[in-house]
C-alpha cells in the first residue's frame, strides 16, 4: 500500500500500537472511501474536518490515522502533494492527489507533441514533489523517436524520457523501475494521447474489472462507488481520477525555477536585476538565444508562465486590495451617519 519508513516514522508509540493507518482510495464530500489492512471500507469524516483550509484535508492518496474505535484521527505528513490553483479565483486551491512518487507526463509522438505544455507539467510535478517522467505514446508512428526523445529530455535538468507503444505489453517493461511495490503513479496528458489505452496495458487482467464496486451504504442500498486509487501488476498503485486526467495547469513560481534552471542560472548574470530578458541591453539570456544554447521558444514559454504567474499573484493581491478599500468605506459612512464628522 506504499506505507514506507517515510510515514511509518511519523507515527508516535501510542499510535503504533494502537492506531490503524487507512490510505484514502477516493473521496465524494465528507464520504471516504479507505483501504485499510483487513479491506476496503468507507468512512464519514466528522463534520469538523470541513472547516479546515482544503489543503489540510484527506485527498485520494493521502494517509490516515483512524483510532480503535475507527475513528479518523489525523493525516499524515505528505510525501508530495499536487494541487492545482484555478485561475480567476485568486489563489483558490484544489487538491489533486497526495503522496505520489511519480508523475508520468503523457504526449504522443505525433502532433500533440508540445515542449511548452511539457513545461507546464513539468512545474506542476516539481511544486508538487512528485518525480515526472515524459512518456511518448505512438512511437510505432515514426521511424525513429531519437531525435523527439532528445527533445524532451533537454526540457529540465536530469529529466528521463521513453518513448512506447502504449498497446504493447512491453510498455510494462519500460515503465517497471517506477512500478514496484508501494510506489504510486499518475498520469496526465492531453486527451487522446493514449492514457486510456497505457493504463489499460498496464493493469493487464486487473484491467478487466474496473474500478467500481457495490457497496451497501448507511440505508442498506446498494451504491456503486469508483475506486480512484488501483493496483498495478507490480505492486504499485495507480491513481486515477477524472481531475488528474483532465488536469490543465497553471505555472509556479518554485516550479518554474527548477524546470528552468538553465534560464534562472543565466538571469543571474543579467546586467539589470530586473531584466525582463525583452532586450539585448546586457542581457545574458538573450545572449544564450543567440548562441543557439537555448530555444526561443524555451525563453519565451518561460516568459510566458512567469507572467501567468504574476496576473494570478496580482488578482489575489487585488482582491485583498479591494475588500481594504470596501472595509474603510463602510467604516467612514458608519462614522458620518453618527455625525462625527
Ligand atoms: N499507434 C498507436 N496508437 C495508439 C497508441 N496509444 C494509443 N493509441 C490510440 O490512440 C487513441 C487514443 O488513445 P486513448 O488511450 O483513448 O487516449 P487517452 O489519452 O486516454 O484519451 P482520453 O481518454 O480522451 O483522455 C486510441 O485509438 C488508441 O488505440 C500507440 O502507442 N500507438
Ligand atoms: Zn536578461
Amino acid at each position: 500500500m506504499g506505507f514506507g519508513p517515510f510515514f511509518q516514522q511519523q507515527l508516535s508509540l501510542d499510535e503504533f500500537d494502537a492506531a490503524t493507518p487507512a490510505r484514502v482510495t477516493a473521496r465524494d464530500g465528507l464520504i471516504l472511501q479507505l483501504i485499510t489492512p483487513s479491506g476496503f471500507q468507507r468512512l464519514t469524516l466528522p463534520g469538523g474536518w470541513r472547516a479546515l483550509p482544503v489543503d489540510e484535508q484527506p485527498v485520494v492518496g493521502d494517509w490516515l490515522l483512524l483510532d480503535a474505535a475507527g475513528v479518523a484521527q489525523r493525516l499524515l505528513e505528505r510525501s508530495s502533494f499536487l494541487a492545482r490553483r484555478a485561475a480567476g479565483h485568486g489563489h483558490h486551491l484544489q487538491p489533486m492527489a497526495a503522496n505520489l512518487s511519480t508523475l508520468f507526463i503523457v504526449t504522443s509522438c505525433n502532433q500533440d507533441f508540445n515542449p511548452s505544455r511539457l513545461e507546464r507539467y513539468l512545474t506542476l510535478a516539481q511544486e508538487g514533489g512528485a518525480a515526472p517522467v515524459i512518456v511518448l505514446t505512438k512511437a510505432d508512428l515514426l521511424e525513429n523517436p531519437a531525435d523527439l526523445l532528445r527533445q524532451a529530455q533537454r526540457l529540465a535538468p536530469g529529466l528521463i524520457a521513453l518513448a512506447l507503444d502504449a498497446r504493447q505489453t512491453e510498455a510494462r517493461t519500460l515503465l517497471a523501475p517506477w512500478l514496484g511495490e508501494g510506489e504510486t503513479v499518475a498520469f496526465v496528458g492531453s486527451s487522446g494521447v493514449g492514457k486510456s489505452t497505457l493504463i489499460n496495458t498496464l493493469r493487464g487482467e486487473a484491467a478487466q474489472a474496473t474500478g467500481a464496486i457495490r457497496e451497501d451504504d448507511a440505508h442498506g442500498r446498494h451504491t456503486t462507488t469508483s475506486r480512484q486509487l488501483l493496483p498495478l501488476e507490480g505492486g504499485a498503485w495507480l491513481l486515477d481520477t477524472p481531475g488528474m486526467r483532465e488536469l490543465r495547469v497553471e505555472a509556479s513560481d518554485a516550479g518554474l525555477e527548477a524546470v528552468f534552471a538553465d534560464v534562472a542560472a543565466l538571469a543571474e548574470r543579467c546586467r539589470f536585476r530586473d531584466c525582463g530578458h525583452q532586450q539585448d541591453d546586457g542581457c545574458a539570456v538573450r545572449a544564450a538565444v543567440d548562441d543557439g544554447e537555448i530555444d526561443v521558444r524555451r525563453l519565451e514559454n518561460f516568459l510566458k508562465l512567469q507572467r501567468e504567474q504574476g496576473y494570478l499573484r496580482e488578482s489575489a493581491h487585488e482582491s485583498r486590495d479591494r475588500q481594504r478599500k470596501f472595509s474603510k468605506m463602510v467604516n467612514s459612512a458608519k462614522v458620518t451617519k453618527f455625525g462625527r464628522r
